[in-house]
C-alpha cells in the first residue's frame, strides 16, 4: 500500500449481521465465512457473543481456531461473567480482541441500565480493565454514542483510554446520525478528549435512515481509522454500513480520502454471495458493488458509451471486486450497437446491413413482450430472419384462439396463402389441435403426416420464448419446422407453416435447419 494511513475493516457480520432477524448461523457456517473474510483481508473478525449462547461460544471459539491473518473478536456486556466467557473463548486465536460496552445516552442509561452516569463510567472501567486482564486488545463501545450527551461521552472516553482500551468505537446504535453532524462529532470527541492520540477511534453506523456508510465516510474524513460493516450491509433492522460500499467508496475516491484498506477487494462478490446463500438474504439488483445490475447496462445509449470506452459509464471495474465482467443486457432500451456486438460474440454476423436491420426490428418487436433477451433467444430470432429471406408460400397474418373451461377451444387463423389472403376457423381438442386444424384447412395437407410437436422453453420465466419444433412426413420426405414466440400457440402456428414451407419448396438443402431433415 501507499503511504496512506490504514483504515482497519472490522466485520461484523458474525455478530451484528446474525442479529438480523432470520439471519442466525451455525458454527460450521460461520466458520465458512469467516474463511472468506480472511481471504478478504479483513483486519478484524467479531465473530459473536460468546455468553449468548453455549453455541455461540462454541462458534467464536472455532473461528478464533480456523481463521489465521485476521484478528477474531469477541463481544461482551460490561459484566464480569461476559468479559471472562469471551476471553475464554478467544484462547486458541492468534490474535484476538474483547469487545466491551455498555450504554451512555440518557435514555438507555435511565431507562434500559437504571444506572446512574457515574456508575456507567465506573462499570465501564472496570469492564476494560478485566479485559486488558485477559487479552492486550480491548475495544470499548459506547453505546448510543450518536444520542449521547459529547461532554459525558469525553468523560467516558477519557476514563477508558486510561484503562487500557486501545480502541475506542462510536455506535450510531439507533441510526439516528447524519454525516455532517456525526462526522463532526467524530473531529470533536478527538480534539477534546486529552488521550485519544492514544487510541484508535473507530465507527459503527447503523442504517436506519439509509446513511450508515454516507456517516462512516464522513467519520473518516474527520479521523476514525476503524469502520465497523458486515457483507452485503447485513445487521439488526435496517443493517450496518455495507463493507464493500466503504471499501469501494475509499478506493475509488483515492483523490479525496487520507487512507485505504488492506482488502483484497477481488474476494468482494464471493464473499457477499457465500453470505447470501448462508442467510437466504439476497441483496436487491439494485445494491451498490455486489447487487446483479451494479455493473449491467441495458440502455443503448449507455451501452454504446461503455463499448466504446468502459469509464463513459463505470466508475469501477466488475473484475476488480469479484465480478467475471460487467454485462450488457438486451432489452427495449437496447440499440443497435449492442446487438451487433453480442450477435458478433455469438459468431453470428450478417451479409447486408438490411439484414442486420431485420434481425433488429424482430428483436425490438420481442423486447417488447419480454423483460431482458438471452443468447438463445437471439439465435431464435436471427434463424428466423433468415427463414424469412426464402421464399415462402405460407405465411402467418393473425391468429386468435377462444379456450375456456368446459368449451372445445376454437382457432381462427388467417394466412398468406401465395400472396392471397385466407382465414379459416377451426375447433380442436386444445388451442395448438385446433390451431393446425385451420392451418390444414388453409394449405390442404391431408396428405402430410405430424411425427413429432415439441415444446421447449428457450430462457427461464413465464415470460420466456416458447421453442416449438415440429416433423412432417410427405410422401417419404421428412422436414422438421421450427418456430419460437412468448405465446406458444403462435409458436406452433409458425413452426407448422416453416415445416410445411419447406416440404412444399423442396429447397431444403437453402435451409440451415435442413441439416436433420
Ligand atoms: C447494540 C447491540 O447490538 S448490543 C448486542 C445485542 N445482542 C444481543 O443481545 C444478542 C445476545 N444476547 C443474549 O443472548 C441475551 O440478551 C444475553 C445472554 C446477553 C442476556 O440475557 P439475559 O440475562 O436473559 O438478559 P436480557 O437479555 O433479558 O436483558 C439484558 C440485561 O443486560 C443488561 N445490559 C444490557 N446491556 C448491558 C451492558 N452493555 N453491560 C451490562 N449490562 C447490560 C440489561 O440492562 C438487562 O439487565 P437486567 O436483566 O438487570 O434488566
Ligand atoms: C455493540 C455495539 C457496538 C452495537 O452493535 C451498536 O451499538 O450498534
Ligand atoms: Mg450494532
Amino acid at each position: 500500500m501507499s503511504e496512506k494511513e490504514r483504515l482497519i475493516i472490522f466485520d461484523t457480520t458474525l455478530r451484528d449481521g446474525e442479529q438480523s432477524p432470520g439471519a442466525s448461523m451455525t458454527r460450521e457456517e460461520k466458520v465458512r465465512i469467516g474463511r472468506a473474510l480472511e481471504r478478504l483481508k479483513v483486519d478484524v473478525i467479531e465473530a459473536g457473543f460468546p455468553a449468548a449462547s453455549e453455541g455461540d461460544f462454541e462458534s467464536v471459539r472455532a473461528v478464533a481456531r480456523a481463521v489465521r491473518g485476521s484478528r477474531i473478536c469477541g463481544l461482551a456486556r460490561a459484566r464480569e461473567d461476559d468479559i471472562r466467557r469471551a476471553g475464554e473463548a478467544l484462547q486458541e486465536a492468534e490474535a484476538g480482541r474483547i469487545h466491551t460496552f455498555l450504554a451512555t445516552s440518557p435514555i438507555h442509561m435511565e431507562k434500559k441500565l437504571r444506572m446512574t452516569p457515574d456508575e456507567v463510567v465506573d462499570a465501564a472501567v472496570r469492564a476494560v480493565k478485566l479485559a486488558r486482564s485477559l487479552c492486550d486488545d480491548v475495544e470499548f463501545s459506547p453505546e448510543d454514542a450518536g444520542r449521547s450527551d459529547p461532554e459525558f461521552l469525553c468523560r467516558v472516553i477519557e476514563a477508558v483510554i486510561d484503562a487500557g482500551a486501545g480502541t475506542v468505537n462510536i455506535p450510531d446504535t439507533v441510526g439516528y446520525n447524519l454525516p455532517e453532524q456525526f462526522g463532526g462529532l467524530i473531529g470533536r470527541l478527538r480534539e477534546r478528549v486529552p488521550n485519544s492520540d492514544k487510541a484508535v477511534f473507530s465507527v459503527h453506523c447503523h442504517n436506519d435512515l439509509g446513511v450508515a456508510v454516507a456517516n462512516s465516510l464522513a467519520a473518516v474524513m474527520n479521523g476514525a481509522r476503524q469502520v465497523e460493516c458486515t457483507i452485503n450491509g447485513l445487521g439488526e433492522r435496517a443493517g450496518n454500513a455495507a463493507l464493500e460500499e466503504v471499501v469501494m467508496a475509499v478506493r475509488t475516491r483515492q483523490d479525496f480520502f487520507p487512507c485505504d484498506t488492506g482488502i483484497d477487494a477481488h474476494e468482494i462478490v464471493p464473499a457477499s454471495r457465500l453470505v447470501a446463500n448462508i442467510t437466504g438474504f439476497q441483496p436487491q439488483p439494485n445494491k451498490a458493488i455486489v447487487g446483479a445490475n451494479a455493473f449491467a447496462h441495458e440502455s443503448g445509449i449507455h451501452q454504446d458509451g461503455v463499448l466504446k470506452h468502459r469509464e463513459t459509464y463505470e466508475i469501477m471495474r466488475a473484475e476488480d471486486v469479484g465480478w467475471h465482467t460487467n454485462r450488457m443486457v438486451l432489452g427495449k432500451h437496447s440499440g443497435r450497437n449492442a446487438f451487433r456486438a453480442r450477435l458478433k460474440d455469438l459468431g453470428i454476423e450478417f451479409e447486408s446491413e438490411e439484414q442486420l436491420n431485420e434481425a433488429f426490428q424482430r428483436f425490438k418487436g420481442l423486447a417488447d413482450k419480454k423483460h431482458e433477451i438471452f443468447d438463445e433467444d437471439l439465435q431464435a430470432l436471427v434463424t428466423e430472419a433468415n427463414l424469412e429471406l426464402e421464399n415462402e408460400r405460407y405465411r402467418l397474418l393473425a391468429l386468435r384462439v377462444c379456450s375456456e373451461t368446459g368449451e372445445t377451444p376454437e382457432a381462427i387463423v388467417t394466412l398468406a396463402v401465395d400472396g392471397h389472403e385466407r382465414r379459416a376457423v377451426c375447433p380442436g381438442s386444445g388451442p395448438v389441435d385446433a390451431a393446425f386444424k385451420a392451418i390444414e384447412e388453409l394449405v390442404g395437407a391431408a396428405d402430410t403426416e405430424l411425427l413429432l410437436y415439441s415444446v421447449s422453453n428457450i430462457t427461464t420465466g413465464t415470460d420466456s420464448q416458447g421453442e416449438v419444433t415440429v416433423r412432417l412426413e410427405r410422401g417419404g420426405r421428412i422436414v422438421n419446422g421450427q418456430g419460437s414466440d412468448t405465446d406458444i400457440v403462435i409458436a406452433s402456428a409458425k413452426a407448422y407453416l416453416n415445416a410445411l414451407n419447406k416440404i412444399d419448396q423442396g429447397e431444403l438443402r437453402r435451409h440451415p435447419q435442413a441439416a436433420d431433415v
